[in-house]
């Protein structure tokens, strides 16, 4: 039980418009309810969908705009109706903080398909206010959208599982990938690729990776475990390497041919496509009619899968590998993300930073 204090002003750093630059930004929070908890932001990963809804990539954004959905920040206040957390703990926050809770999806326990989910930004809450991430001193989120950081992962190390982390950990699970021996590949070794070659390796696969270049070679194998390692535009590479894969996750930003990678699987093997890319990508159908495989996609992952992968990642011992930086620093973090010079992760120190200028 507990109660909450009147509506608060906090500093975030907001994109004012589709160049996607950040800048200090204070606005107040949405009203708070029975079943909120009120968040100190301590930090927040640097997704690259920041990046696609920063700089209006989907054009559907809306500014100012306070991006940043991996958050795990201290509880401060609860509403008197909360019952899963207390002032004191330390909780994550991801891409969703709202849903209908009676369609099919959210009876089912996989809120982030509920046709009226909320997102943490870009978008608005029941009450008609903007919705504002991560990168901020404070958030306001209903309890059901909390998880809790366990003992024993730190919490600048968690901030990437909340989306990261439990991107690749949903299709695995949803798909039946997570039986040991299998031979998996992780397409594009950032952010999400990289807990993808962690989490695959962690259920005992087979894990290769294929990248754009040979640059992230020796890193792949020697710090995250990969068992090889593929250069796209190698065809030879390529060529041994043909029907060898149970499924690939692909999380390439932009578009790009899906055939080369098609030619990977075996028989019934699955491309799971992760890449948020507004156009449309192509395949003949043989491609897929020729051993049966499947073309789909994903999203995030269920506020229950998120918590498990938490879980998971302490069971197996797995912790992100991320670069610290403070707010100051967040527009040139989000330029070497473009520009693919990150290893793997930014996790902005939020509570650390002086937020305004
Ligand atoms: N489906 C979902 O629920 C989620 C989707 N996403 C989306 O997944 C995608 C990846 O996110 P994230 O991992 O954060 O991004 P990152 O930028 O961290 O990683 C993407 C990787 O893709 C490869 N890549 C980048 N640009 C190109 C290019 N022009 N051509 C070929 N390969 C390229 C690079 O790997 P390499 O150097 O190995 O080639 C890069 O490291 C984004 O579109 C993001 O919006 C993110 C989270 C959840
Ligand atoms: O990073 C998490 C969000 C991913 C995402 C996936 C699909 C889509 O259309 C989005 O706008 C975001
Ligand atoms: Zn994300
Ligand atoms: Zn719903």
């Amino acid at each position: 039980m507990g109660s909450l204090a009147s509506e608060k002003t906090v500093i975030g750093w907001a994109a004012k418009d589709a160049s996607g630059v950040l800048s200090p930004y204070t606005y107040t929070l949405r009203k708070t309810e029975a079943e909120d908890v009120v968040v100190k932001v301590l930090y927040c990963g640097i997704c690259h969908t920041d990046i696609h809804q920063t700089k209006n990539h989907l054009g559907m954004s809306n500014y100012p705009m306070v991006p940043g959905h991996e958050v795990v920040g201290e509880v401060t206040e609860v509403g008197p109706e909360v019952t899963r957390f207390q002032p004191g703990d330390v909780v994550g926050v991801g891409v969703i903080v709202g849903c209908c809770r009676t369609c099919q999806p959210c009876k089912a326990d996989v809120e982030q398909y509920c046709n009226k989910r909320i997102w943490s930004y870009n978008d608005v809450y029941t009450d008609g206010k903007p919705t504002q991430g991560g990168f901020a001193s404070s958030m306001i989120v209903n309890q059901k959208f909390a998880v809790k950081i366990p003992t024993g992962l730190a919490p600048e190390q968690a901030a990437p599982l909340l989306c990261a982390g439990v991107t690749v950990y949903s299709p695995l699970k949803h798909f039946g990938l997570m039986k040991p021996g299998l031979r998996g590949a992780i397409l594009g070794l950032g952010g999400v690729g990289h807990m993808g070659v962690k989490v695959a390796k962690a259920m005992g696969h087979h894990v290769t990776v294929i990248s754009s270049s040979d640059k992230k070679k020796t890193e792949a194998m020697d710090h995250l475990g990969a068992d090889a390692y593929l250069v796209s535009s190698d065809a030879t590479q390529m060529a041994t390497a043909a029907d060898s894969l149970d499924y690939i996750i692909d999380t390439v930003p932009v578009k790009h041919p899906l055939e080369p990678y098609l030619s990977l699987l075996k028989l019934d093997g699955k491309l799971i496509l992760m890449g948020v890319i507004n156009e449309p990508l192509q395949f003949v159908s043989p491609m897929v009619m020729l051993g049966r495989k499947a073309i789909t996609g994903s999203f995030i992952g269920s506020i229950t899968e998120t918590q498990e992968v938490l879980e998971f990642c302490v069971e197996k011992g797995l912790t992100s590998t991320i670069e610290i930086v403070k707010m100051d620093y967040v527009n040139q973090a989000i330029e070497r993300l473009e520009r693919n010079d990150v290893r793997y992760r930014f996790v902005v120190d939020v509570a650390g930073s002086k937020l305004e200028l």
